[in-house]
């Protein structure tokens, strides 16, 4: 089971005929069995993808297939594609079992089978106390949750995830990220999961693809993206900080990550005053003229304090002034 797209675009008119280039020219494969996180700045068209993936939103060129399957015509219900949004829309009138189950209700299957599907979806997902309540009676991490499991229970083609743990606490999402990688991985479907969290992409990615502005920057393993951003966009965009992008010198940019910059008291480096110093538990980021540095707390300097900050030659990045491409 695979998705493909191939050369998808897609144009928005806005009231005053303004238009928007949701998608331009995207090219994506997720592999059987794969978990692909997309990531980008708000509206670089990741929604706008998944809704293409699902048949909620037709081309204006460029194909969807799934399993090798052209189903760019197909429309949404004839898709086998599970979709969940970050708001999980839940029928408010019928109890959690019957939310999960209502889709195999509805395609025929008999009331027992769907009975113990639920059961078994909702163990995996650690909600089997929650089957007798009403949606009114959940937390919005619950009602995820949920939604999740009515996603799952079909043993979809594809399972498509719009911002699924937006709104859940830091603890649960931990969990929650181990337990869709465990749903997807016993389901061996394709997952492509839209994600503004970076540590979130970097942790569940078999693959990210980072997007802006309606294209795909970037696509490979999170390790690579992170260790060799093609882009300084992406060098912006993925990563836990954004990279440190220095003033171009001979038409190359030099690119250093915060995780990598040292704040020294004295020696040899750019000296530099500390602008701001922001604790973030055992490390604190601190920001010196231009540059974002993430040291231990311990080693913490003061705002104004002159200090001098250094980093590794290895450990730069560097990239074309003009097209920002890397070098
Ligand atoms: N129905 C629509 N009509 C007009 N413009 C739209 C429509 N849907 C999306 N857009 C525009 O298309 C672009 C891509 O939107 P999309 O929702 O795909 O972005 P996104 O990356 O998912 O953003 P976010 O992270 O904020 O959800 C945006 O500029 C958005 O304003």
């Amino acid at each position: 089971m695979s998705v493909v797209v191939e050369g998808a675009r897609k144009e928005f008119r806005a009231r005053r005929g303004a238009r928007v280039m949701a998608l331009d020219g995207v090219d994506l494969e997720a592999k059987p069995g794969e978990l692909l996180v997309i990531v980008g700045p708000s509206g670089s068209g990741k929604s706008t993808l998944l809704r293409v993936i699902a048949g909620l939103e037709p081309l204006d060129a460029g194909r969807v297939l799934i399993d090798d399957r052209d189903v760019t015509g197909v429309p949404a219900g004839r898709r086998d594609v599970a979709l969940v949004f970050q708001e999980a829309a839940l029928f408010p009138h019928l109890g959690v079992a019957a939310n999960i189950g209502i889709g195999e209700r509805a395609r025929g299957t008999r009331r027992r089978d769907v009975e113990s599907r639920v059961r078994e979806v909702a163990r995996v997902l650690d909600i089997e106390p929650l089957l007798t309540r009403m949606p009114t009676e959940l937390s919005g991490g619950e009602r995820q949750r949920v939604a999740l499991a009515r996603a799952m229970i079909r043993s979809p083609r594809v399972c498509l995830l719009d911002e699924p743990l937006a709104s859940v606490d830091t603890e649960l999402r931990l969990r929650m990220r181990g337990e869709i990688r465990a749903v997807q991985r016993s389901l061996g479907v394709p997952m492509v999961h839209v994600t503004h969290d970076q540590v979130e992409a970097m942790a569940m990615g078999d693959r990210v693809a980072v997007m802006a502005q309606g294209r795909v920057l970037q696509c490979d393993i999170p390790a690579e993206v992170y260790a060799r951003p093609a882009t300084t966009a992406v060098a912006r965009t993925f990563g836990p900080l954004p990279m440190n992008l220095l003033p171009a010198v001979d038409g190359v940019v030099t690119g250093v990550r915060p995780e990598r910059v040292r704040v020294n008291r004295s020696g040899a480096g750019r000296a530099g005053t500390v602008a701001a110093v922001e604790p973030a538990g055992e490390e604190c980021l601190v920001r010196v003229d231009d540059v974002l540095a993430r040291v231990p707390m311990a080693d913490a300097p003061h705002p104004g304090e002159q200090v001098v900050v250094t980093w590794r030659p290895e450990d730069e990045h560097h990239f074309d002034a003009e097209t920002g491409a890397r070098r």
